[in-house]
């Protein structure tokens, strides 16, 4: 478990330290006081983006009227001896860097030791939004459990960024050289079948895990993958059967790719999409509260499944409760603590955690300072 975290000119803090006992931790204070931010930090110990997507610059603290954010950093300790940091080493760079104790790693280590996964007001509307932010927010949590899967996708994407960049071009005159077009899709269909594969895999386990849950107050959902590589995969084909797949696709969607300046066939155009089991609707057309709380049971799903991993998944929910009826905050609650699971939540009022009186770390978010009550 994380016992201590530490912030170095991290948004609005300029530097704030908080210790951890076990079992929960209650983040609460008003708006805008950095409640937020502080799980944003915990979320940026795991390879890619954080919780809320934005780059390394824009996490540099900032005063107001200051262009350029700060170096910054932040750091746990994992049972008073494990160090895992990542930060900036100058104002304003683009990329971040990670350390495991003083030294510099590969961000993919991290999941040798934490595993967050997060749950934000943003994704209350994740299934009636559009697809590209559903198809992202499945894969983190594939990768997760197989950081292979994050290799594969970022491949993927860099090879189709370059193929749209050689249609491109095309399209305004220049010739696209025909054997790197060949070559570039040969490595997106092998990558996309990886991925492809990897995702159908973890929907599985992620449906079972769901499917064990049914004796919880949250709504279920029955999950599906709407792709032509992931039905492939769902029918039992093998991984070079989908990759020429793939490959063939992409060469024939050459010209209308170029015309439209967007890939159009791929992969990376697969949807997740989910039913509410009960209803028997899609989840799309359920309210917000609905949706927050089949996104929620999904995210206890995920958990569910990371447990058996060495390196121990860390819940950050970031005004969940005050979204739930009582009945599903109630169980919520219950389910934390009897997982002995570290979980940081957010929440205006402290009223809202009653009942987690006497089981949890109460800290007050104000003015960039963390005091347990
Ligand atoms: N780079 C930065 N430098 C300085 N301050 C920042 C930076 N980024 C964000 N902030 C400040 O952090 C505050 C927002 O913090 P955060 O989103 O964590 O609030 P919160 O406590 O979660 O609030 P709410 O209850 O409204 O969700 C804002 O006041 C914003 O101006």
């Amino acid at each position: 478990m994380i016992t201590s975290l530490t912030l170095t000119d991290f948004r609005s803090y300029a530097g704030a330290r908080l210790e951890m006992t076990s079992g929960p931790v209650v983040l609460h204070g008003p708006n805008g006081a950095g409640k937020t931010n502080l799980l944003e930090a915990i979320s940026l110990l795991t390879p890619g983006k954080g919780l809320r997507g934005a780059t390394a610059a824009e996490m540099g603290r900032r005063e107001p009227g200051e262009a350029t954010g700060r170096a910054w950093a932040v750091m746990v300790e994992l049972d008073d001896e494990t160090r895992l940091g990542t930060g900036v080493q100058a104002a304003g760079a683009a990329r971040r860097i990670v350390r495991i104790d003083g030294e510099t790693a590969q961000p993919g280590r991290l999941l040798d030791y934490l595993r967050p996964v997060w749950a934000t007001p943003e994704q209350d509307r994740m299934f009636s939004d559009a697809r590209a932010e559903r198809l992202k927010f499945f894969d983190r949590l594939v990768f997760a459990a197989d950081p292979d899967h994050a290799a594969s996708v970022s491949a993927y994407e860099k090879a189709l960024r370059e193929r749209l960049r050689l249609l491109n071009d095309a399209q305004d005159g220049r010739e696209a050289d025909p054997v790197w077009l060949d070559a570039l899709e040969v490595r997106l269909g092998e990558a996309g079948a990886r991925a492809s594969l990897a995702r159908v895999a973890a929907l599985h386990a992620l449906q079972a895990a769901i499917d064990a849950r049914s004796d919880r107050p949250f709504p279920q959902a029955d999950l599906s993958l709407d792709g032509g590589a992931e039905q492939m995969a769902e029918a039992g084909a093998e991984e070079d059967e989908i990759a020429a797949a793939i490959r063939e696709g992409l060469a024939k969607a050459r010209a209308r790719d170029g015309a439209a300046g967007r890939s159009l066939f791929g992969p990376h155009r697969t949807d997740l999409t989910a039913l509410h089991r009960e209803k028997q609707r899609p989840a799309a057309e359920g309210s917000s509260g609905e949706q927050k709380a089949l996104v929620l049971n999904l995210i206890l799903a995920q958990i569910a499944r990371l447990s058996d991993h060495a390196a121990r998944p860390i819940l950050l929910l970031d005004e969940a409760p005050a979204h739930l009826d009582e009945a599903r905050r109630t169980a919520l609650f219950d389910e934390i603590t009897a997982l002995d699971l570290q979980a940081f939540m957010t929440g205006t009022e402290r009223d809202l955690f009653a009942g987690l009186e006497g089981r949890a770390q109460f800290v007050r978010v104000a003015g960039g300072a963390l005091e347990t009550d």
